[in-house]
């Protein structure tokens, strides 16, 4: 069952969401301390079965995003709510697309001091996906192309912007482009095609 929320995100859960995306960090760039890892993990299970005990059906978490509709708190590119969303911020959408910021950590290192190439390719996914909404086209994407001009460095904020190119019929062009202190280091083509159900959020 999904649950809705009208208006802004409890400050409990986007807190305990940062608190566990420092959780993860702190994991990944742990000493390796045996008896000091293995004592973390049984604190971390026992916080686990407390929240467990109150566990919701779905992830689903309906706000109002922003001027063109809801979108789940938990989404895992965007969502505040979710600890494993970098998540995105300043995030400007108009009729032409969207604009966010997204700072990545250690957490999301694929090449060395570089971000995963997947973790840039999902960000430009979602990026082209809102932008396309935002100009009235909500969409899926059916095909995504990344190319990859620079390693993109994590711990320093990033722009991402994403533009509505053109729509014919049911598909929907777009592209997108993740950039570093002004250096573009991965842009994306992407076609989207129309929902034709409800949209999903
Ligand atoms: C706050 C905001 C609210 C709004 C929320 C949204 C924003 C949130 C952002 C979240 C972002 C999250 C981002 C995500 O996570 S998106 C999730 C990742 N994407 C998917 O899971 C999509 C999986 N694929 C499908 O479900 C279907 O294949 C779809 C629905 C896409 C099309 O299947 P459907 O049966 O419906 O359509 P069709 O097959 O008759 O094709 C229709 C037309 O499309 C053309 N075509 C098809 N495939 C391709 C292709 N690969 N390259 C080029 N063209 C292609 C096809 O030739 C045809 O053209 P034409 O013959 O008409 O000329």
């Amino acid at each position: 069952m999904t649950t809705e929320v009208p208006g802004k995100l409890s400050p409990g859960r986007t807190t305990l969401a940062a608190r566990v995306r420092d959780l993860i960090e702190a994991v990944v760039l742990a000493e390796d301390d045996p008896p000091g890892l293995l004592d973390a993990a049984a604190r971390i299970e026992e916080v686990t079965e407390s929240l467990r005990a109150r566990r919701r059906e779905s992830p689903r978490l309906l706000v109002q995003a922003d001027t063109v509709g809801r979108l789940s708190a938990n989404n895992p590119v965007e969502g505040p709510g979710n600890p494993l969303a970098p998540p995105l911020s300043r995030i400007r959408v108009d009729v032409d697309g969207m604009r966010a910021e997204v700072t990545f950590t250690a957490v999301h290192e694929g090449p060395p001091e570089r971000v995963h190439g997947g973790w840039v390719a999902a960000v430009l996914d979602h990026a082209v996906g809102r932008a396309v909404a935002a100009a009235g086209h909500p969409a899926m994407t059916a095909s995504l192309t990344v190319d990859y001009h620079e390693g993109t460095p994590y711990g320093v904020p990033l722009e991402v912007e994403a533009r509505f190119a053109r729509r014919d019929g049911r598909k929907v062009y777009a592209i997108a482009n993740i950039s570093s202190g002004g250096t573009i280091t991965a842009t994306a083509s992407a076609i989207l095609v129309l929902f034709t159900g409800p949209v999903p959020g």
